[in-house]
């Protein structure tokens, strides 16, 4: 279980504290997708649980043990793919494990097997620059798997895909948490990805980021077991929760004191 008691985060900057009164656990096997105006603190909140930021109040752990920095039980997905362009597909999925002192032979077999697992089974050998967005997330995907997280944590992975793209890698993303039983946290900006994919839909309201809502959505698992996004997203309750989310994210900020 990754846990944030009482979070509150200040980078001492002369202005309101960013995050505040943050309590927020995710589970493995649980998706968590957060969502909030823009400068409402979802990477600062993201950034405390990959160990990158270490929040001014309150504690961050896993399992009870203080988060002090990144560790090999979390793995990290930005909307960037970040992959090694002098490497070629094979070796960015198997780069942590050469970080780990694996051998060639066994981290090229367990990149294959990743590859596999993305559907990406003959990429091994292009060239990131020979790949499409959707391909190179697909094989920072991979890359992230490769250590056997416990927890993905994912900062707009999706955000910079055309649309159709999009869609088949949500579906993707929700395929990979399912058949590896990570807990997922998703920071994005799309409300329809957001119920689509989780299990719970958290709402930051800004100055300070705080959680004003934590609701669970049960979309993303009917998909899961074969009903089409487009089928899901025209129920008359994905459009009641989808404006619900709307109306928390667009009220006036005075009232998100209450
Ligand atoms: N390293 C930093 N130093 C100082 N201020 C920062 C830093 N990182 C973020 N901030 C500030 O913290 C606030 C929250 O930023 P953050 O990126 O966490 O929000 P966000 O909800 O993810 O925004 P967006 O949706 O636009 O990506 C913003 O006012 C931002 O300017």
């Amino acid at each position: 279980m990754l846990t944030l008691s009482n979070i509150g985060l200040d980078y001492a900057t002369g202005g309101l504290p960013v995050l505040s009164g943050i309590n927020l656990s995710l589970a493995k096997g649980e998706f968590v997708a957060i969502i909030g105006r823009s400068g409402s603190g979802k990477t600062s909140l993201l950034n405390i649980a990959a160990g990158f930021v270490q929040p001014t109040s309150g504690i961050a752990s896993i399992d009870g043990r203080p988060i002090t920095g990144p560790g090999r039980d979390r793995a990290v997905v930005f909307q960037d793919d970040a992959l090694y362009p002098w490497l070629d597909a094979r070796e960015n999925v198997a780069f942590p494990l050469k970080l780990r002192g694996i051998s060639h032979k066994v981290r090229a077999a367990a990149a294959d097997t990743l590859l596999d697992l993305v559907g990406l089974p003959d990429a091994g050998h292009r060239k990131i620059w020979e790949l499409s967005g959707g391909m190179r997330q697909r094989i920072g995907i991979a890359r992230a798997l490769a250590s056997e997280p416990q927890f993905l944590l994912l900062d707009e992975p999706l955000g910079a895909l055309d649309a159709l793209t999009r869609t088949n890698m949500q579906s993707f993303l929700l395929d990979m948490w399912s058949r590896t039983g990570t807990g997922a946290m998703l920071i994005t900006h799309s409300i329809d990805e957001a119920l689509s994919l989780a299990t719970r839909v958290v709402v930051l309201a800004p100055s300070p980021g705080r959680i004003i809502a934590d609701i669970p959505v049960d979309f993303g698992r009917r998909h899961l077991a074969g009903t089409p996004l487009a089928a899901l997203q025209s129920e008359n309750a994905f459009k009641a929760a989808h404006a619900r989310l709307t109306a928390l994210i667009q009220q006036p900020a005075a009232e998100f004191a209450a």
